[in-house]
């Protein structure tokens, strides 16, 4: 007889910062099959009060009995179990980590345009990709020779159910025609975001535009403004090219995937050679 016993430490873990209207905390799962004990780190996140209606909640029964031993009010109904992740978001870890190399981040930007031509060829748009929903799971040492390898979290609450303003703190990863008819959230808005996702990859996980006010933000779209460009041209290139106003100009997965492989050429000899200056 399988059974799970949900032990819900409700440790409240400011670390794990939190989305837009969720609550996230460290948990344990302890399964309990055959008078043995496996213990899971888990994430959950907790749906703030006013948002319960419009979490689509997808039951999971993944375990046969779920007993939840309550430390807190939370229950099942608002909390959404997820595998922990055991690096976190991805922009906590560059502000945390500061310097990684060149070809780190590329290795990083690359899975990310892989899981979007996957995602493409499957006709899904995620609708919120930014580097707090890229999860780190393995940190990649280069020395051990290991690369980092990273998980897409969940897009959250669809971006037709947001308020505007949560719509509008979202520039610059959400791409302009979706301030106008959210309904036209299309596969060419995920490459807006990538393109936003590679400036807070290359700028230390610095969130773009950070302390504009919405009104700001608004005319950052309204004026047809770029982000500050990387001083690496081929770089700020490809990121100008996702980030362009028109959402047929912007370019294909294979051709991003494409030029990050150029980059990476060229990035890792650009290192070398800044390397060779330093000795
Ligand atoms: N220090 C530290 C540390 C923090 C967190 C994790 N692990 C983890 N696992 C997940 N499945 C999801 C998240 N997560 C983090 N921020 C969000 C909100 C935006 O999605 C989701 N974090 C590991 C280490």
């Amino acid at each position: 007889q399988a059974s799970s016993i949900f032990i819900l430490l409700k440790l409240k873990c400011e670390s794990l910062g939190q989305g837009s209207f969720t609550r996230i905390f460290k948990g344990s799962k302890i399964d309990i099959r055959d008078g043995e004990r496996h213990v899971t780190d888990v994430l959950l996140k907790e749906l703030d009060a006013n948002h319960k209606n419009c979490w689509e909640v997808r039951a999971a029964a993944i375990v046969t009995h779920l007993i939840m031993l309550r430390w807190s009010s939370l229950n099942l109904a608002d909390v959404m179990v997820q595998e922990f992740v055991k690096f976190g978001a991805l922009d906590l870890f560059l502000k945390r980590e500061g310097s990684v190399s060149v070809s780190w981040k590329l290795d990083v930007a690359k899975q990310l345009a892989s899981v979007l031509n996957f995602l493409e060829e499957k006709n899904i748009t995620h609708g919120n990709i930014c580097a707090k929903n890229l999860l780190l799971a393995r940190e990649g040492d280069a020395s051990q020779g290991s690369s980092p390898f990273i998980k897409l979290s969940d897009p959250g609450i669809n971006v037709t159910m947001l308020g505007r303003d949560v719509v509008l703190d979202r520039i610059p990863w959400v791409a302009p025609e979706v301030l106008e008819a959210p309904e036209r959230l299309e596969l060419e808005c995920d490459k807006w975001s990538f393109g936003a996702t590679l400036w807070e990859i290359f700028n230390g996980g610095q969130a773009p535009l950070q302390g504009l006010d919405l009104e700001r933000k608004l005319q950052f779209y309204e004026t047809y403004k770029q982000l500050p460009s990387s001083e690496w041209t081929e770089l700020a290139d490809l990121i100008s090219q996702c980030m362009n106003y028109q959402p047929a100009f912007r370019p294909s997965c294979r051709s991003i995937i494409r030029q990050l492989n150029s980059l990476i050429t060229s990035g890792t000899s650009r290192e070398l050679i800044a390397v060779k200056k330093l000795q």
